[in-house]
């Protein structure tokens, strides 16, 4: 089994004498540099001026241009959108970035896809939180942490390693577990794990079932219910159990759908096409479609983006859910950085 390390694995001297500058302030980026400080680390915030600054202003973070923060710090956490990163690192990172400094990402997609490549006089690694950012936060102010893969790429100090075991301390995932990983290794199950099951499997399987209840007479709203709504009281029980909790908690005819009608629905077809998604991903064709569609500017994006607020789904839970006060609401669209439009991201 893999090493998992804890905070009793990690020496937090090794940051605690430097300077972080946490560049972008959105899902990550916000969750980073509030737990970094709230860890006792010394953080500047990296911003363009706009809403995420003002926000960064006024969680009482000294916010400087990107190339600024850059010059007055010792590591770059890079928490940009990926598709924006490599025009900010070319024009007002690179050239700040000092010998011996460290760069450090949450997810590999750049430097693994060589859309960035670094100075070779440079630190590099990454911390990957295994969650999204507005939970990297919401977990850490509870006491708790979502857990991180780290990786190096490049170790010219000889301190690469430890730098970013105490980066992901400073996050809260120490208190989770942080596990060794590579820069391909992130990218390529981290890009899988989003499109097949976590994001793209999984919201597809929702919207499935609901339009099968639907278009055969069934009430929409109990479709919601029954298909969207109950999920997160199922994937709860598979947080803190796996898979066998659930089956404990539910009733034993579920279990017996479960065992005999799932593998219908998810079989080796669906598993023949996760290959397919897995080969793409790793040869970089996904990657290479998603650089040109933005640099399009996002015709598809936005069109399946306007399409999908539009499905019945939507309009339906959102009247269920102002029933139900208990029910966080998601982030407004002029919260939230406008290239992602209404993303209805977890609350922080
Ligand atoms: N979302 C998540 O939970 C996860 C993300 N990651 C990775 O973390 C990284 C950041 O993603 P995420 O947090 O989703 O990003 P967001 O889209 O939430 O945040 C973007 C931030 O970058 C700023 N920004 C955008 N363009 C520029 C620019 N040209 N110059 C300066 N600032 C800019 C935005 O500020 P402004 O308000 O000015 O637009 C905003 O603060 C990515 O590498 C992603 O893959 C990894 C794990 C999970
Ligand atoms: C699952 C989506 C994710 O990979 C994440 C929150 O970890 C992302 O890129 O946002
Ligand atoms: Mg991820
Ligand atoms: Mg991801």
């Amino acid at each position: 089994m893999s090493k998992v390390l804890y905070e009793k694995d990690i020496q937090k001297e090794v940051l605690q004498a430097k300077k972080v500058a946490v560049v972008g302030y959105g899902s990550q980026g916000h969750a980073h540099a509030l737990n970094l400080r709230e860890s006792g680390y010394d953080v500047v915030v990296g911003l363009r001026p706009g809403k995420s600054q003002q926000k960064a202003e006024a969680d009482g973070f000294q916010v400087l241009p990107v190339a600024d923060a850059v010059k007055q710090a010792d590591v770059v956490m890079v928490l940009l959108p990926d598709e924006h990163q490599t025009a900010v690192y070319e024009e007002s990172i690179k050239p700040n970035l000092d010998a011996g400094n460290a760069i450090a990402f949450a997810h590999g997609f750049n430097v693994h896809f060589s859309q960035i490549v670094p100075p070779s006089d440079v630190d590099v690694f990454l911390v990957a939180p295994k969650g999204p950012g507005h939970l990297v936060r919401r977990t850490y102010e509870d006491g708790g942490g979502v857990p991180s893969l780290y990786g190096v790429y490049q170790d010219v100090t000889g301190d690469a390693k430890e730098l970013a075991l105490a980066y992901a301390q400073g996050i809260g995932s120490a208190r989770a577990g942080v596990l060794e990983t590579s820069f391909q290794e992130e990218t390529e199950t981290d890009l899988f794990g989003e499109q097949a099951v976590l994001c793209g499997g999984l919201t597809s399987l929702v919207k499935a079932g609901f339009e099968t209840l639907t278009n055969a007479g069934y009430q929409p709203e109990v479709a919601y219910f029954e298909c969207l709504h109950e999920m997160k009281l199922i994937v709860d029980l598979m947080y803190e159990g796996g898979l066998e909790n659930v089956r404990y908690s539910i009733s034993d005819t579920a279990q017996w759908g479960d065992f005999v009608s799932g593998p219908r629905v998810v079989n080796d077809e669906t598993k023949e096409r996760m290959k397919e998604i897995l080969a793409e991903v790793q040869s970089g064709e996904f990657a290479k479609g998603w650089i040109l569609e933005n640099q399009a500017n996002r015709p598809q994006y936005n069109a399946i983006n306007a399409k999908e607020s539009k499905h019945q789904i939507e309009q339906v839970g959102k009247e269920l859910r102002e029933l139900m006060p208990f029910v966080k609401q998601p982030l407004q669209k002029d919260e939230k950085n406008e290239q992602k439009d209404v993303k209805a991201h977890v609350t922080n």
